[in-house]
């Protein structure tokens, strides 16, 4: 490059520093009013995750964009980041505390991944939690002695035992569980406590940072006012709340949950055969194959027994999973046949069912594609 140029790309280079330095201290100011705004809205019992508020403010700073020529876009992917981050700072100060003269909270695996998260959760909104976990069972009676409420997040497998172990329990403690599939728990749960009952499956990991816009399914077992204050709280820190039949969400499970962790696995365990060369594959994907072996390995960096409990709990999974096999079948065939028109009629009546949300998936996909691309490092 010629020197002029050079020194050109330098005095440039330097104000877009001078420019991004500013964006600095501008994202500092808004995270210490963040802050401001999480501490009122914990005295104030305000869920932290406020939609209405963030569609009117993304909905003008999309139009202020447009006006000095911005792509709205790339405002609204800016600020949907920056809230993010304010879930996690407004989180840290703590969440209003919906029912104040409760007694202690006990939660059964509690030392475990969801069991710790809700831990924390519920003793950041002021509650007293004790833990009852694997080796604690000979002093099971004094840990639940005069409980609010029992919380069971053990393993899949052995939650139905866990259950009738437990405690002959206060007639107003809340019995609640926070297992993955649903009808086993929830009939467990009424058999062994005449009192409250709810099963809650929270549709996310422990590693979500906050709970705002977190799904958690509700599975109504027995006296619900009595734990009304419990659903109010996962609102407050951030939640949506879905109710359900403990057997539709289960069924539902099926295709949400078994299903895609058996693809995934079956994928994995495709790949392991092959002894696919990762970096390689990785070199030549593009972003929605990078993705979807993103989605994949991220299967096997978890616990092997969670999901072969999630997969192996669902008792009609294999038939869904049968079904699948059959429909693969009937794809392959098409191939093996050289049936291109067949195959792009099946296409097209897929297609059609699909309807607008096909059209909806492939604009959220746009986004996560381009940010799967933002984060390649070559
Ligand atoms: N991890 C997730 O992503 C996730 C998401 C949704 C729901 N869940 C559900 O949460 C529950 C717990 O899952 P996890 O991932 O936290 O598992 P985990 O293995 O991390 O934790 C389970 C805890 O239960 C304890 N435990 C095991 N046997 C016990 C016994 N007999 N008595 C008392 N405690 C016992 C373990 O020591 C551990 O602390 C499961 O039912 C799972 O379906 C998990
Ligand atoms: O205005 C609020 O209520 C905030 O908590 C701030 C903020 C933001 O970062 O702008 C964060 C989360 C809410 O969902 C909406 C907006």
């Amino acid at each position: 490059m010629q020197e002029k140029s050079t020194q050109d790309l330098e005095r440039l280079r330097d104000q877009i520093d001078d420019v991004d330095q500013s964006l600095i201290s501008l994202l500092r100011r808004r995270m210490d009013l963040v802050a401001q705004v999480g501490a009122v809205k914990h005295k104030a019992g305000v869920p932290i995750y406020a939609p209405q508020r963030e569609a009117s403010m993304l909905a003008k700073r999309r139009n202020e964009a447009q006006e000095v020529g911005i792509s709205p876009q790339l405002v609204e992917d800016i600020l949907r980041r920056l809230m993010r981050e304010s879930y996690l700072n407004e989180k840290d100060v703590g969440f209003k505390q919906i029912k104040t003269d409760l007694r202690p909270i006990v939660i059964v695996g509690g030392h475990g991944q969801l069991g710790g998260l809700f831990h924390q959760m519920l003793t950041l909104s002021g509650y007293e939690v004790r833990i009852l976990d694997k080796h604690d069972w000979d002093q099971a009676e004094a840990i639940c002695d005069n409980a609010s409420m029992v919380i069971v997040s053990v393993p899949i497998s052995v939650t139905e035992s866990v259950i009738s172990r437990l405690p002959t329990l206060a007639d107003d403690c809340i019995l609640a569980d926070l297992t993955s599939v649903k009808s086993k728990p929830v009939a467990a749960m009424l058999a062994a406590h005449k009192g409250p009952v709810v099963g809650l499956h929270p549709m996310f990991g422990p590693d979500v940072g906050s709970l705002a816009k977190q799904l958690v399914v509700v599975c109504h077992g027995r006296d619900s006012d009595a734990y009304q204050w419990l659903l109010e709280q996962i609102k407050i820190w951030g939640a949506r709340l879905a109710e359900a039949d403990a057997h539709q969400h289960d069924e539902a499970m099926q295709l949400v949950q078994a299903m895609r962790h058996f693809s995934s696995f079956v994928y994995g365990y495709n790949l392991y055969k092959e002894n696919a060369d990762l970096d390689v594959l990785l070199q030549f994907s593009s972003p929605i194959y990078r993705l979807e072996l993103a989605m994949v390995g991220r299967l096997f960096a978890q616990d092997a027994e969670l999901y072969t409990d999630i997969i192996f709990a669902q008792e009609h999974s294999h038939d869904a999973i049968a079904d699948y096999l059959k429909r693969y079948q009937e794809a392959l065939k098409i191939l093996q046949a050289g049936d291109r028109d067949q195959f792009i009629a099946t296409f097209n009546e897929v297609g059609k069912w699909f309807g607008d949300f096909a059209g909806q998936f492939q604009r959220e996909s746009r986004n996560m594609l381009k940010s799967a691309n933002d984060s390649r490092q070559i």
